[in-house]
């Protein structure tokens, strides 16, 4: 288990040392326009299971929409710090 932070500082590692079979850093590969359409993916998934799932399968797909939100930022270079003074 790993908090937002964890993953953020897991995935800054894994776009630094660019790990064979990683697939965050072919999701940073493949671009800021992927990127964004798999965190639109992810929120329709979110959305689906709030209305017609489990809690178990709501917490999965936040949990992958939090992981998609993660990779975007770093493709566009922003911090966790960059975000949440917006909080
Ligand atoms: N938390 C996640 C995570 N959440 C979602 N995903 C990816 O998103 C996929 C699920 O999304 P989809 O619903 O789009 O499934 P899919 O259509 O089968 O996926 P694709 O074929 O489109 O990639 C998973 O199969 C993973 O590829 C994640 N991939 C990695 N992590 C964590 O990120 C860290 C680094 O991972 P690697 O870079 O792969 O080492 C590790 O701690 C992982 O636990």
């Amino acid at each position: 288990m790993k908090t937002f932070d964890q993953l953020f500082a897991q995935l800054t590692e894994r776009a630094a040392e660019r790990p064979e079979g990683s697939g965050t850093v072919a999701a940073l590969d493949a671009g800021v326009h992927a990127q964004g359409k798999k965190v639109l993916e992810e929120a329709g998934e979110v959305w689906i299971a709030a209305e017609h799932e489990s809690d178990e399968r709501l917490a999965e797909e936040i949990s992958q929409l939090l992981y998609r939100v993660q990779v975007l930022m770093l493709g566009r270079g922003l911090s966790t710090e960059d975000v949440y003074r917006h909080l």
